[in-house]
């Protein structure tokens, strides 16, 4: 599976833009503010219906009209889909194959996993983060993830409103039989998945960092040697006083280490962004192991905080992956040179295929 063609029109600093990547390693080079990351962000909004920048569809908004679009052709083996998203006066739609869908078919069609200057916050800040990447995986390998994962939600959203007007025991436990089923559920295929990338992730640590013994621990969200149901009935008291379900899925962590030491505060930037590329590269791994197609990977500004040595580490990681990746970068870097690569460079908006390197 890869992005054949790519277009977009008035998305913020590009009026229009066309792009026909290569299926493996393609290389957007420019200065500063040329528009390299908007590119990405592009592709990106193709994968997941939503920015890695922005929160708010508006601000994307280019120069001209009062809406922008998306649109890729993506190659799977014997078959094509058109792909589109775009956002007019407010409203985002999403199509696939000219047909109007919810914004979870955009990941199905196009999975994609980002690697950028700010991944660092999977490693360093709240458990959201990790969570989210978590479920990134879950949701690719488990299809019936998704459909329990919302019915969870639903439910513990009725609870906790149940919980705010300080509604009787009973109103509040009507919900604890079909929330504990789901979280149960979603719990199982969460673990499962986090005991997969921590063996395939330590590989790549190792790889990437020459750290041996990485380890992800899964945190499910209350105490493991309870059913959630116990939980839900034990805990009521204090989730009463709380006005909140304190305990569960929504509460799940992923605890990094290496070698036996908590990875947060244990390593340098330069291996952070290595840590997250390792991190990234195990879940592409257990998607491929899966049958699935190999992810599409997006690496803004590929030089940031790498040494010569660590760029060389990364690059030849890069050159064995079987899909497609889009890298940018201020100009070509040294560890992609007389590789077989499809360069693009762009400036002030503009875009243009330049000579291989
Ligand atoms: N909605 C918008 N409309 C027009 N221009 C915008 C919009 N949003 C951002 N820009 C501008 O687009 C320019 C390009 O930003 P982008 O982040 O894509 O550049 P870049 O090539 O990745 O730069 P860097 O290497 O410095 O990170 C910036 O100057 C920014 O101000």
């Amino acid at each position: 599976m890869h992005i054949r063609q790519a277009r977009g029109q008035n998305l913020r600093l590009y009026s229009r833009f066309e792009l026909e990547p290569s299926p493996s390693l393609n290389l957007i080079v420019g200065a500063n503010a040329a528009g390299k990351t908007s590119l990405l962000e592009g592709l990106y909004l193709l994968g997941r219906a939503r920015s890695f920048r922005s929160s708010e569809a508006a601000e994307l908004l280019g120069p001209s009209g009062s809406g922008w679009s998306l649109y890729a052709d993506i190659e799977h083996e014997a078959q094509h889909d058109r792909l589109g998203i775009g956002w007019m006066d407010g409203e985002q739609e999403q199509r696939l194959n000219g047909e109007k869908v919810r914004a979870s078919a955009l990941p199905r069609t196009l999975p994609l996993q980002l690697i950028d200057p700010i991944g660092h916050r999977l490693v360093e800040e709240g458990p959201g983060y990790r969570r989210s990447y978590l479920d990134w995986g879950v949701f690719h390998v488990e299809p019936s993830f998704y459909a329990t994962w919302q019915r969870y939600q639903r439910c513990l959203k009725q609870r906790n409103q149940a919980l705010r007007l300080g509604s009787s025991d009973r109103a509040i436990s009507a919900w604890d039989e079909e929330l504990s089923l789901a979280a149960e559920s979603v719990t199982a295929m969460r673990k499962a998945h986090a005991a997969a990338l921590s063996s395939v992730a330590a590989d790549w640590v190792a790889e990437l960092l020459d750290i041996a013994g990485a380890r992800i621990d899964f945190m499910q969200g209350w105490n493991a040697e309870t059913p959630y149901r116990e939980v839900l009935e034990q805990q009521l008291p204090q989730h009463r006083r709380l006005a909140t379900t304190a305990q569960g899925p929504h509460r799940a962590e992923l605890k990094l280490s290496l070698a036996g030491q908590r990875a947060k505060g244990r390593v340098s930037r330069g291996q952070q962004k290595l840590l997250v590329a390792a991190l990234v590269l195990a879940q592409c791994a257990i998607l491929i192991a899966h049958g699935r197609p190999a992810p599409v990977i997006l690496i803004d500004d590929f030089g940031a905080e790498l040494s010569a040595a660590f760029q060389e580490r990364f690059a030849r990681a890069l050159f064995r992956y079987p899909g497609q990746i889009f890298i940018t970068a201020f100009e070509l870097p040294t560890a992609f040179k007389q590789q077989d690569v499809r360069m693009f460079h762009v400036e002030h908006g503009q875009l243009s295929l330049t000579a291989a390197p």
